[in-house]
């Protein structure tokens, strides 16, 4: 079985490294002249799917927005995820899961375990019930070729009262959020398939709690906060420096904003991607 990171790093090589965050903020659906129900909604995933399908390696839709919606948001999310495979790109679900390890296996079971209509090919977890509460939901994404991405140094400003916490042997609570995911993908090739997620907007010299050789762990690296937190593509070699060949810049208001037309909005994933490229990759 291919594993995700292997998947992911070939996805990359052929789009490129842009992750098109699908956040239907109730303000976006106003902006794009529809309801915030689940009809918007529904309208809302046609046109990512069309705009973003066939343009981005991956895209991460955020649970949270189809959740507030209940049962038929739920159904919505579904519906998009299987829409998302028929268009072969790759799926980030970004749910934030964690809890303690009997009930993580739940959240496997859900989120990448094939036989579950709620499957990705990778899901987003808070390590902060302890990163071994996480071992199932891992060793189950494994299993199935699938990846987790686990938060180390998040872009929210409030984040740094827990991550940047020093424990008893001195590092950061970030610091060993990601020496634990180097662990995991010790020896995987050409990419591990446990990604870590560090915000573009930390500082770039290693005062957020995070320097940049920590940033080794031979796995995909999600970094959110660019556009409307903040953050600029320009911003990327600065903070990743070494790793900023395994960086997958999340963008979704910043993409999104640009709908509602399928064009548009295609047009600026398309143009951001570039940007990307020249910026990570063509040096
Ligand atoms: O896991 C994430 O994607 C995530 C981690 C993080 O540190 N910061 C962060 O903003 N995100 C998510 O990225 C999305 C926001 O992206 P923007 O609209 O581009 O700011 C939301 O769905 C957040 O939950």
């Amino acid at each position: 079985m291919t594993s995700f990171g292997a998947r992911l790093h070939e996805a990359i090589r052929r789009r490129g490294p842009l992750c098109v965050g699908i956040d239907p903020h109730p303000g976006l659906l106003a902006d794009w002249g529809l309801n915030d129900d689940v009809a918007g909604l529904e309208r809302f995933c046609g046109t990512v799917v069309e705009a973003l399908g066939g343009e981005v390696a991956i895209v991460k839709p955020q649970s949270a927005f189809f959740e507030r919606h209940g049962s038929s948001g739920i159904a919505v999310l579904e519906r998009l995820l299987a829409d998302l495979r028929s268009a072969g790109v790759l799926v980030l679900m970004d749910a934030k899961r964690g809890d303690i390890g009997s009930t993580v296996q739940a959240y496997a079971d859900a989120y990448v375990d094939p036989s579950s209509p709620l499957c990705a090919d990778a899901v987003t977890a808070s390590p902060y019930l302890g990163f071994g509460s996480l071992r199932p939901l891992i060793d189950t994404a494994l299993a199935h070729g699938n990846g987790v991405f686990v938060l180390a140094r998040t872009s929210n400003p409030e984040g740094a009262e827990v991550q940047r916490a020093r424990g008893s042997d001195g590092r950061t609570v970030a610091e060993t959020m990601l020496d634990r995911v180097r662990e995991v993908n010790s020896d995987a090739q050409p990419l591990g398939s446990v990604g870590c997620v560090v915000g573009a907007t930390i500082a770039a010299d290693g005062a957020d709690g995070v320097n940049q050789e920590n940033l080794r762990v031979n796995g995909p690296v999600l970094a959110p906060g660019i556009g409307a937190q903040g953050a600029r593509v320009s911003d990327l070699r600065a903070v990743f420096g070494p790793v900023v060949h395994s960086v997958l810049p999340a963008v979704s208001r910043e993409i999104l904003r640009n709908g509602p037309t399928v064009a548009a909005l295609a047009a600026s994933a398309f143009a951001l991607n570039q940007q990307v490229k020249e910026m990570l990759i063509e040096k």
